[in-house]
């Protein structure tokens, strides 16, 4: 089938290579002239691991195509575009009306638009009265998006669901046909009516977002009562209802889809007059841990004015280049706020793109040793790989790290090597 792609950022790079691995011709179209540029010359513009092989392959295969305009002959549309909240959880739907407009005016009638954006509850409908307004004929899709970013694309290729939320039959045809590779691997296939699927989204987020804050919040008990972290993570997940995955302690949940999902949902409630009581108590724990962990390291250090830290890891969680809403971000600003001199490090991070509220001192690194020169402390506030392989013993032997403090956010070290090695080591659910 012949597929265009509209908006090519995590979720829509992913879903033309995806598609196009399925076997599709995929047109990639973005407003952001660069990026194409960059997608068609190279390096990748984002950083997700096996993407860029994908990418020249299918491009010198022929199906795959990047561009800043739509073809005439284009009839499937997937809007992949941003969909950002503000602190009230209001959507921006400006982008997707805006690739919806400039669709429309230039294909004929008789389009299927696929809303893989997350949008708040209703959103489709509305576009389906956008569209008559507008005297045309086009059919309206909620087929949300599910990935997680750092392991997108075996995400897109081995979802745990696909949701359509159709209001016509004949739209299900079609949407059964251009997934049956995945169809034939026995992944469910729901099928719902537009609203409901909107729904399931945020609500999925919602649930993946309350495990993660009742977890951090019970890991601040296990400080005070010297219970294990780690074993009542695993203790609680082994029961099947509830399940492993997303009890990981950590400093807070972020990105940019978990803490704006939530926001945008507990709006609709408030929209539609009803009240939740869980989802704005999420939100608040969550922001109140970014205050508590900087408390924390204030004190670990006996108070941090003037006094460089050494923070590891820029990004929202290890394996991507995405800052946005990153935990990191707001540890860095609290801490710049007590006026801590800040040297930053992160694998992936495209440095010139952060911007700062405070305006104190910060200075970023491209090696993990020369970051920690004349720090007081290391924090580590990401999971990557490659922080569990830094050279810990030639930091100590060569004094690298004045007062020798390490703080885990994630427990990734081994506690009793790194303090075997000499370093104080403070970590999540024990110190912090
Ligand atoms: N990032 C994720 O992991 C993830 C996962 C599932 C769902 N989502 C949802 O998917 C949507 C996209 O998220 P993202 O992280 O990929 O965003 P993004 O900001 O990385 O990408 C959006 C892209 O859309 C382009 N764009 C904006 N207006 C356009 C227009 N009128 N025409 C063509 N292109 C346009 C932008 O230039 C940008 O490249 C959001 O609704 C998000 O909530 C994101
Ligand atoms: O046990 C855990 C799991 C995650 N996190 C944190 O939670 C945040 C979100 O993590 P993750 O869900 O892996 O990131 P995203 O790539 O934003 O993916 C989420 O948001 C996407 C956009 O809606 C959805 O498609 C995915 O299903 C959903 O997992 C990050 O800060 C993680 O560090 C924890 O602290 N502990």
């Amino acid at each position: 089938m012949y597929i265009t792609v509209v908006g090519i950022g995590y979720v829509g790079l992913i879903t033309a290579v995806g598609l196009a691995i399925l076997g599709h011709t995929v047109h990639g179209v973005d407003i952001d002239a660069q990026k194409i540029a960059d997608l068609l010359n190279g390096p990748c513009p984002l950083y997700e691991k096996n993407v860029q092989k994908k990418i020249n392959y299918l491009y010198a295969k022929k199906l795959l195509h990047f561009g800043t305009h739509y073809r005439r002959h284009d009839r499937i549309f997937f809007l992949t575009v941003g969909t950002p909240a503000s602190q009230d959880g209001t959507i921006d739907l400006t982008p997707l009306y805006a690739a919806i407009d400039s669709i429309i005016a230039f294909v004929p009638n008789g389009a299927l638009f696929l809303i893989k954006s997350t949008v708040p509850v209703g959103t489709s409908r509305k576009i389906v009265h956008y569209l008559r307004e507008k005297n045309v004929c086009h059919a309206v899709v909620s087929n949300p998006e599910f990935l997680r970013e750092g392991n997108a694309l075996y995400d897109f290729l081995n979802p745990d669901r696909i949701v359509i939320g159709a209001d016509n039959t004949h739209c299900t045809a079609i949407l059964t046909k251009l997934y049956q590779p995945l169809l034939n691997k026995k992944i469910p296939f729901l099928l719902t009516d537009p609203t409901t699927a909107e729904l399931i989204k945020q609500a999925s987020n919602a649930f993946l977002a309350n495990k993660i804050a009742l977890l951090n919040e019970l890991s601040d008990l296990c400080v005070q009562t010297k219970a294990d972290l780690g074993a009542l993570s695993l203790g609680i997940g082994l029961d099947k209802r509830i399940g492993e995955a997303y009890l990981k302690g950590g400093p807070g949940f972020g990105g940019s889809c978990l803490p704006k999902d939530i926001r945008s949902l507990s709006r609709s409630f408030h929209q539609y007059g009803i009240a939740s009581h869980i989802l704005p108590a999420v939100i608040t724990a969550n922001n109140h841990r970014f205050t508590y962990i900087v408390n924390r390291i204030t004190a670990i250090l006996g108070g941090i004015k003037n006094k460089i830290i050494a923070l590891y890891g820029l990004t929202f969680k290890a394996d991507t280049d995405d800052t946005r809403g990153s935990p990191s971000l707001s540890i860095i600003e609290l801490l710049l706020a007590q006026k801590a001199i800040i040297h930053g490090y992160d694998p992936k991070t495209k440095y010139d793109l952060l911007t700062y509220n405070e305006k104190g001192s910060i200075k970023f690194f491209s090696n993990p040793e020369e970051t920690l020169c004349e720090a007081e402390a290391l924090i580590i506030a990401t999971e990557w790989d490659m922080f569990q392989n830094i050279d810990f013993e030639k930091i100590k032997t060569k004094g690298m790290l004045k007062s020798n403090i390490i703080i885990d956010l994630r427990n990734i070290l081994n506690k009793n090597l790194i303090q075997q090695q000499g370093f104080s080591y403070y970590c999540l659910g024990r110190d912090i």
